[in-house]
């Protein structure tokens, strides 16, 4: 799709999805339904893998299109260092998470201009459940991390909440001003969502139905045949594969509880695959630079959508 610089990068029937699945749940929040108990929390877990692992593996067909056996070694290679991670130090990997989800969350509001502004909008969003959600947040990164001083996150998180949420709100402003109405709405909904829902439905809306669709719809050809391609070779085997990973993390972290297993297994295999999903195409970029072999002309790191 070819656009103009004054056309959104997001259109209205996109945010449809978000704002209409968002106001569902305040809904049903509001009738007093249990969204923050286990089968809402499973519930929460399974939609985060569903929607949202596919966008990561479209980063297959990026990785073989030049050099597979040494991109694929990279990804490879970063994939298992986090899992390392995890292992050794998992406060650690928790801290390095939150951090890498900043920078790569910050991606969604490229089209913004505004580095700063995207990454306040990344930041205000993870932040946001520790202003009304703190109990619930030590909760989730006790059981994440399987150690209770990760808890300790949730406060950092809770000091950060004002003004990231501050700066997300100048950043919505921002998105108004440059004519992007649709992706400040799905923006302000999962703000909104991540806010007041209870935080890990928060996130599943938010990642299953902007992160994801955004960075899908940026990947994708254009022509329907490629496109039943990519689904067929790419996003099903990997995101069958990704769930696997999950299940064998289930089973390496276990948890007091179900609910703290599957939200061990999620968010972990969530991180291993962020670590290259957002580290190999900038390092490639980087290596393409000294080694034209291993790099090569795909514009592996995501541009502005603009
Ligand atoms: C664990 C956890 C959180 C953090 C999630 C993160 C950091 C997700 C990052 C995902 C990425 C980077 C995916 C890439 O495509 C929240 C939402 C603060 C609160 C609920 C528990
Ligand atoms: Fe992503």
């Amino acid at each position: 799709m070819t656009r103009t610089a004054s056309t959104p990068v997001y259109s209205a029937a996109s945010a449809a999805a978000p704002v209409l699945a968002t106001g569902a749940a305040l809904a049903v929040l509001a009738l007093g339904l249990p969204l923050a108990g286990p089968a809402a929390t499973l519930g929460a877990c399974a939609a985060i893998l569903l929607f949202g692992l596919p966008h990561g593996a479209l980063d297959l067909r990026l990785l073989t299109q030049k050099a597979p056996v040494a991109r694929l070694a990279l990804y490879l290679g970063l994939a298992t260092a986090m899992l390392l991670v995890w292992r050794a130090a998992p406060v650690m990997a928790l801290v390095l998470f939150l951090v890498m989800a900043v920078v790569h969350f910050a991606e969604d509001w490229a089209a913004l201009d505004e580095p700063f502004l995207a990454h306040g909008l990344a930041g205000g969003l993870l932040a946001a459940p520790g202003l009304l959600h703190l109990d619930e947040l030590h909760g989730l990164f006790a059981a994440l991390a399987g150690e209770a001083e990760a808890a300790l996150l949730g406060d950092a998180l809770r000091l950060a909440a004002p003004v990231g949420l501050a700066l997300a709100l100048v950043g919505l402003a921002a998105l108004v001003r440059r004519g992007e109405q649709a992706l400040a709405a799905a923006t302000g909904a999962a703000l909104t969502g991540l806010v007041v829902l209870p935080p890990a439905v928060g996130f599943a809306l938010y990642f299953g139905l902007l992160h994801s669709p955004l960075h899908l719809a940026a990947e994708m050809p254009g022509e329907a045949a490629a496109r039943r391609r990519v689904w067929m070779g790419a996003i099903l085997p990997m995101t069958g594969l990704s769930l696997l990973i999950a299940l064998a993390l289930a089973r390496l972290e276990t948890r007091p509880t179900v609910g703290e297993t599957a939200i061990a297994a999620t968010f972990m295999v969530l991180s291993i695959l962020t670590t290259p999903h957002m580290l190999a195409p900038r390092l490639i970029a980087r290596l393409e630079v000294l080694r034209p072999k291993l790099g090569g002309d795909t514009p592996l790191v995501r541009r502005t959508r603009r």
